[in-house]
Protein backbone atom coordinates (compact mmCIF):
# COMPACT_ATOMS: atom_id res chain seq x y z
CA UNK A 1 0.00 0.00 0.00
CA UNK A 2 1.50 3.15 -1.13
CA UNK A 3 2.21 4.92 2.17
CA UNK A 4 1.20 8.74 0.98
CA UNK A 5 2.71 11.80 2.61
CA UNK A 6 1.37 11.69 6.66
CA UNK A 7 1.36 14.68 6.63
CA UNK A 8 -0.57 15.87 3.27
CA UNK A 9 -2.63 12.34 2.97
CA UNK A 10 -6.42 12.52 4.25
CA UNK A 11 -6.75 15.04 6.85
CA UNK A 12 -2.95 14.83 8.04
CA UNK A 13 -2.07 14.65 11.93
CA UNK A 14 -5.42 14.75 13.37
CA UNK A 15 -6.33 11.85 11.52
CA UNK A 16 -3.46 9.49 12.55
CA UNK A 17 -5.50 8.32 15.84
CA UNK A 18 -7.52 6.11 12.88
CA UNK A 19 -4.69 4.26 12.14
CA UNK A 20 -2.47 4.92 15.11
CA UNK A 21 -4.76 5.11 18.13
CA UNK A 22 -2.20 6.27 20.06
CA UNK A 23 -2.02 9.22 18.98
CA UNK A 24 -4.68 10.07 21.49
CA UNK A 25 -2.76 8.91 24.21
CA UNK A 26 -1.31 9.79 27.88
CA UNK A 27 2.30 10.95 26.51
CA UNK A 28 2.24 12.35 23.00
CA UNK A 29 4.26 14.87 21.52
CA UNK A 30 4.65 17.59 21.04
CA UNK A 31 3.15 19.93 23.10
CA UNK A 32 3.52 23.40 24.01
CA UNK A 33 5.55 24.78 27.06
CA UNK A 34 3.51 27.26 29.21
CA UNK A 35 6.68 28.86 30.94
CA UNK A 36 4.39 29.95 33.42
CA UNK A 37 3.54 25.32 34.68
CA UNK A 38 7.12 24.14 33.95
CA UNK A 39 8.42 23.44 37.25
CA UNK A 40 12.41 23.78 38.29
CA UNK A 41 14.08 21.42 39.19
CA UNK A 42 17.07 21.43 41.22
CA UNK A 43 18.10 17.42 40.67
CA UNK A 44 18.54 18.49 36.81
CA UNK A 45 20.62 21.76 38.04
CA UNK A 46 22.63 19.29 40.33
CA UNK A 47 23.47 16.31 37.75
CA UNK A 48 24.24 18.50 34.50
CA UNK A 49 22.95 16.92 31.13
CA UNK A 50 26.38 15.53 29.48
CA UNK A 51 26.26 15.72 25.53
CA UNK A 52 29.20 14.41 24.03
CA UNK A 53 29.18 14.07 20.14
CA UNK A 54 32.68 13.68 17.55
CA UNK A 55 33.73 14.70 14.29
CA UNK A 56 33.57 11.15 13.37
CA UNK A 57 30.23 10.07 13.53
CA UNK A 58 27.62 11.49 10.72
CA UNK A 59 27.82 8.84 8.17
CA UNK A 60 25.48 9.64 5.34
CA UNK A 61 22.34 12.09 5.17
CA UNK A 62 19.05 10.55 3.34
CA UNK A 63 15.60 11.92 2.05
CA UNK A 64 13.42 10.03 4.40
CA UNK A 65 10.24 11.42 2.22
CA UNK A 66 9.41 13.59 5.29
CA UNK A 67 13.05 15.30 5.82
CA UNK A 68 16.24 15.00 5.69
CA UNK A 69 17.95 12.44 8.17
CA UNK A 70 22.07 12.64 9.13
CA UNK A 71 22.52 8.97 10.32
CA UNK A 72 25.31 8.17 12.75
CA UNK A 73 27.27 4.93 13.61
CA UNK A 74 27.17 7.00 17.55
CA UNK A 75 30.82 6.50 17.38
CA UNK A 76 31.67 8.86 20.58
CA UNK A 77 27.98 10.47 20.75
CA UNK A 78 26.94 9.75 24.11
CA UNK A 79 23.92 11.36 25.85
CA UNK A 80 23.48 11.27 29.95
CA UNK A 81 22.80 12.82 33.31
CA UNK A 82 20.19 15.49 34.22
CA UNK A 83 16.87 13.45 33.76
CA UNK A 84 18.30 10.13 32.00
CA UNK A 85 18.85 7.40 34.27
CA UNK A 86 21.16 5.82 31.76
CA UNK A 87 23.52 6.33 28.83
CA UNK A 88 21.50 7.15 25.44
CA UNK A 89 23.64 6.56 21.91
CA UNK A 90 23.26 9.46 18.93
CA UNK A 91 21.66 8.01 16.58
CA UNK A 92 20.49 10.48 13.72
CA UNK A 93 19.68 14.36 13.37
CA UNK A 94 16.48 16.13 11.38
CA UNK A 95 14.35 18.61 11.14
CA UNK A 96 10.81 20.20 10.98
CA UNK A 97 9.76 23.34 9.35
CA UNK A 98 6.82 25.74 8.11
CA UNK A 99 5.82 27.21 5.03
CA UNK A 100 7.00 30.63 3.28
CA UNK A 101 6.01 34.08 5.15
CA UNK A 102 4.61 31.73 7.79
CA UNK A 103 5.42 31.75 11.37
CA UNK A 104 4.88 28.09 12.30
CA UNK A 105 6.73 25.28 11.66
CA UNK A 106 8.65 23.59 14.92
CA UNK A 107 6.74 20.54 16.86
CA UNK A 108 7.27 21.97 19.96
CA UNK A 109 5.91 25.65 20.97
CA UNK A 110 6.86 28.16 24.35
CA UNK A 111 4.16 29.70 25.57
CA UNK A 112 1.67 29.49 22.21
CA UNK A 113 4.65 30.95 19.88
CA UNK A 114 6.01 28.83 17.10
CA UNK A 115 10.06 28.84 15.61
CA UNK A 116 10.18 28.40 11.96
CA UNK A 117 11.53 25.22 12.25
CA UNK A 118 12.80 22.62 15.11
CA UNK A 119 15.97 20.35 14.61
CA UNK A 120 16.07 16.96 16.68
CA UNK A 121 18.76 14.75 18.20
CA UNK A 122 17.65 11.38 18.38
CA UNK A 123 19.48 9.13 20.97
CA UNK A 124 18.85 5.53 21.66
CA UNK A 125 19.01 3.64 25.62
CA UNK A 126 22.16 1.42 25.34
CA UNK A 127 20.40 -0.68 28.15
CA UNK A 128 18.91 -2.47 24.58
CA UNK A 129 20.64 -4.05 21.89
CA UNK A 130 19.81 -1.45 19.10
CA UNK A 131 17.36 1.96 18.50
CA UNK A 132 14.94 -0.84 16.81
CA UNK A 133 14.85 -2.99 20.05
CA UNK A 134 14.20 0.61 22.21
CA UNK A 135 12.22 2.87 19.68
CA UNK A 136 9.45 1.51 21.65
CA UNK A 137 10.08 0.99 24.80
CA UNK A 138 9.05 3.47 27.50
CA UNK A 139 12.74 4.74 28.38
CA UNK A 140 13.63 3.97 24.93
CA UNK A 141 14.98 7.30 23.40
CA UNK A 142 16.14 10.40 24.06
CA UNK A 143 15.50 13.74 21.65
CA UNK A 144 17.33 17.02 22.06
CA UNK A 145 15.10 19.45 20.39
CA UNK A 146 17.05 22.99 19.31
CA UNK A 147 14.76 25.81 18.05
CA UNK A 148 16.07 27.49 15.13
CA UNK A 149 15.47 31.49 14.90
CA UNK A 150 16.01 33.67 12.14
CA UNK A 151 19.30 35.75 12.36
CA UNK A 152 22.98 35.32 11.24
CA UNK A 153 23.52 32.19 9.21
CA UNK A 154 25.26 29.26 10.56
CA UNK A 155 28.24 28.16 8.05
CA UNK A 156 28.01 23.99 10.06
CA UNK A 157 24.60 23.50 9.23
CA UNK A 158 25.11 25.32 5.72
CA UNK A 159 27.50 22.54 5.03
CA UNK A 160 24.72 20.39 5.31
CA UNK A 161 22.56 22.02 3.60
CA UNK A 162 25.07 21.68 0.82
CA UNK A 163 24.18 17.92 0.06
CA UNK A 164 20.44 18.83 0.02
CA UNK A 165 21.03 18.90 -4.20
CA UNK A 166 22.31 15.34 -4.35
CA UNK A 167 18.75 13.86 -2.08
CA UNK A 168 16.39 15.09 -4.45
CA UNK A 169 13.95 12.64 -3.74
CA UNK A 170 12.47 10.35 -1.11
CA UNK A 171 15.57 7.41 -0.34
CA UNK A 172 17.74 9.24 -2.04
CA UNK A 173 21.07 8.92 0.17
CA UNK A 174 24.87 10.05 0.06
CA UNK A 175 27.53 9.93 1.95
CA UNK A 176 29.12 12.27 4.49
CA UNK A 177 33.10 12.47 3.40
CA UNK A 178 33.99 15.28 5.53
CA UNK A 179 34.12 15.74 9.29
CA UNK A 180 30.55 17.10 10.81
CA UNK A 181 30.49 17.63 14.55
CA UNK A 182 26.30 17.50 15.89
CA UNK A 183 27.70 19.41 18.65
CA UNK A 184 27.86 22.35 16.18
CA UNK A 185 23.88 22.39 16.40
CA UNK A 186 23.81 22.95 19.94
CA UNK A 187 22.84 26.47 20.68
CA UNK A 188 25.69 28.84 22.93
CA UNK A 189 23.75 27.97 25.79
CA UNK A 190 22.59 24.22 25.90
CA UNK A 191 22.70 24.11 30.02
CA UNK A 192 19.26 25.49 29.85
CA UNK A 193 16.47 23.03 29.03
CA UNK A 194 12.68 22.11 29.47
CA UNK A 195 12.25 18.31 29.61
CA UNK A 196 8.91 15.59 29.78
CA UNK A 197 8.23 12.11 28.96
CA UNK A 198 6.59 12.10 25.63
CA UNK A 199 6.42 10.44 21.95
CA UNK A 200 7.47 9.65 18.17
CA UNK A 201 6.09 13.12 16.59
CA UNK A 202 5.46 10.62 13.43
CA UNK A 203 3.71 7.64 13.08
CA UNK A 204 4.03 4.86 14.98
CA UNK A 205 3.75 7.87 17.53
CA UNK A 206 5.27 5.24 19.87
CA UNK A 207 5.36 6.60 23.76
CA UNK A 208 8.86 6.17 24.15
CA UNK A 209 10.90 9.45 24.21
CA UNK A 210 12.40 11.77 26.52
CA UNK A 211 12.24 15.10 25.33
CA UNK A 212 15.11 17.58 26.23
CA UNK A 213 14.02 20.63 24.81
CA UNK A 214 16.90 23.64 24.46
CA UNK A 215 15.42 26.69 25.96
CA UNK A 216 18.32 28.74 23.59
CA UNK A 217 17.37 28.64 20.31
CA UNK A 218 20.17 28.49 17.07
CA UNK A 219 20.62 31.45 15.02
CA UNK A 220 20.77 30.65 11.17
CA UNK A 221 20.04 32.89 8.06
CA UNK A 222 17.21 33.63 6.67
CA UNK A 223 18.20 32.03 3.46
CA UNK A 224 19.03 28.58 5.31
CA UNK A 225 15.09 28.16 6.74
CA UNK A 226 14.11 28.51 2.62
CA UNK A 227 17.06 26.11 1.34
CA UNK A 228 15.28 23.71 3.78
CA UNK A 229 11.93 23.75 1.87
CA UNK A 230 14.04 22.95 -1.51
CA UNK A 231 14.06 19.49 -0.10
CA UNK A 232 11.43 17.23 -2.37
CA UNK A 233 8.91 15.05 -1.29
CA UNK A 234 5.80 13.17 -2.67
CA UNK A 235 2.19 14.96 -2.14
CA UNK A 236 -1.35 14.26 -3.48
CA UNK A 237 -0.64 16.22 -6.63
CA UNK A 238 2.96 14.81 -7.59
CA UNK A 239 6.34 15.75 -6.07
CA UNK A 240 6.73 19.25 -4.75
CA UNK A 241 8.93 21.22 -1.93
CA UNK A 242 9.18 19.78 1.56
CA UNK A 243 7.34 22.20 3.96
CA UNK A 244 5.06 22.07 6.85
CA UNK A 245 6.44 18.55 7.89
CA UNK A 246 5.55 19.16 11.63
CA UNK A 247 3.02 18.16 14.04
CA UNK A 248 1.19 20.43 15.81
CA UNK A 249 1.23 20.03 19.95
CA UNK A 250 -1.17 17.52 21.35
CA UNK A 251 -2.84 17.90 24.99
CA UNK A 252 0.00 18.13 27.77
CA UNK A 253 -2.69 16.10 29.77
CA UNK A 254 -1.33 14.73 33.16
CA UNK A 255 2.69 15.87 32.81
CA UNK A 256 4.24 18.54 34.16
CA UNK A 257 7.26 19.79 32.30
CA UNK A 258 10.67 20.32 34.43
CA UNK A 259 13.26 22.83 34.16
CA UNK A 260 17.05 22.69 34.72
CA UNK A 261 16.91 26.72 35.25
CA UNK A 262 15.29 28.45 38.01
O1 LIG B 1 11.83 13.36 17.20
C1 LIG B 1 11.09 12.79 16.42
N1 LIG B 1 10.91 13.22 15.17
C2 LIG B 1 10.39 12.30 14.34
O2 LIG B 1 10.26 12.49 13.16
C3 LIG B 1 10.07 11.03 15.05
C4 LIG B 1 10.91 9.87 14.72
C5 LIG B 1 10.33 8.76 14.15
C6 LIG B 1 11.10 7.64 13.90
C7 LIG B 1 12.46 7.65 14.19
C8 LIG B 1 13.05 8.80 14.74
C9 LIG B 1 12.27 9.91 15.01
S1 LIG B 1 10.29 11.40 16.76
ZN1 LIG C 1 11.57 14.94 14.58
Amino acid sequence: KKRGNIYLSGAGPSAWHEEYPVAKGKRQSPVDINTNKTKFDPKLAADPLTIRFSDSCCQSIVNTGISFQVTSNGAGCELSGGPLDSTYQFAQFHAHWGAYLKTTGSEHTVDGVSYPAELHLVHWNTKYDDFKDAVDKPDGLAVIAVFFKRGKEHPGFGKIQDLFSKIPAKGAKVNIDFEFNPGLLMPPDSENYWTYLGSLTTPPLYESVTWIVMKEPLEVSVEQIAILRTLLWETPNGVSQMYNNFRPPVPLRDRVIRASFG
